[in-house]
């Protein structure tokens, strides 16, 4: 695998190896329109409380996903702290569904009618497959980093240096742009090189279609967060 012995060279992890390869993808994720609009403040409120809605129904179907990671990594992984950082992930998102429903609360939108949108469908759906038993671990855990990683970048990035957030977004932002949520990015990272070293080319192969599939429905669900006002 040509990246593979390029990510050696370089002493660097293969998902950085990938990030450097598929960098115009993944800045099409991490600095999408509508995260650059919650950071310069013209956000149009409509977008984000769409997003606010489709996102509740998209944390709910990302919940026995990482429970299935969290199975791979107690079956397959000889290091338990591996499950421990992924059960840290899981537990938090008991908290993270009670957010929704309470910003969701502030913002007037009731979630028991959200219908999900096509772009929301089609990523639930790429989770559902990722769920199966015979997806190897290294590549559900090569997704499951990607999928956490995407809204830690983009939403600190709407907190760093010079942004003007509009103080009714920053809590939002602050859920996944805060530094406690980038250092389990960290360590899910490392998990996931550690185990795509063992990693067979197929294996690699994999891994690298997940991270790409993860990304580009990433910018699906920021669009279709966008079009819909
Ligand atoms: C579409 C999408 N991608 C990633 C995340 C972050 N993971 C869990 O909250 C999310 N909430 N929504």
């Amino acid at each position: 695998m040509e990246e593979k012995l390029k990510a050696e060279e370089k002493k660097i992890g293969m998902t950085e190896a990938w990030l450097r390869k598929h960098r115009l993808l993944y800045t099409g994720a991490t600095r999408h329109p509508f995260i650059l609009s919650i950071r310069d403040g013209t956000v149009d409120i409509a977008a984000f409380k769409t997003w606010l809605a489709q996102d509740y129904l998209f944390v709910r179907a990302f919940v026995p996903f990482a429970a299935s990671v969290l199975i791979k990594a107690y079956k397959e992984s000889d290091d338990n702290t591996d499950m421990e950082v992924i059960l840290g992930g899981v537990a938090a998102l008991k908290d993270e569904i009670s957010w929704f429903k309470n910003e969701a609360n502030k913002w007037g939108i009731s979630l028991s009618n959200v219908v999900p949108q096509k772009p929301n469908k089609n990523y639930c759906g790429l989770l559902d497959s990722l769920t199966r038993p015979e997806v190897e671990y290294s590549v559900a855990i090569t997704a499951f980093w990607a999928i956490e990683a995407v809204y830690q970048e983009s939403f600190a990035h709407c907190l760093g240096e010079g942004s003007q957030t509009p103080q009714e977004l920053k809590e939002t932002c602050e859920r996944w742009g805060n530094e406690g949520f980038g250092q389990y990015c960290q360590s899910l990272q490392n998990i996931a090189n550690l185990h795509l070293q063992k990693a067979s080319d197929d294996e690699l192969k994999n891994a690298e279609v997940a991270l790409l599939s993860v990304l580009e429905h990433e910018v699906e669900f920021w669009n279709m967060s966008c079009a819909s006002v």
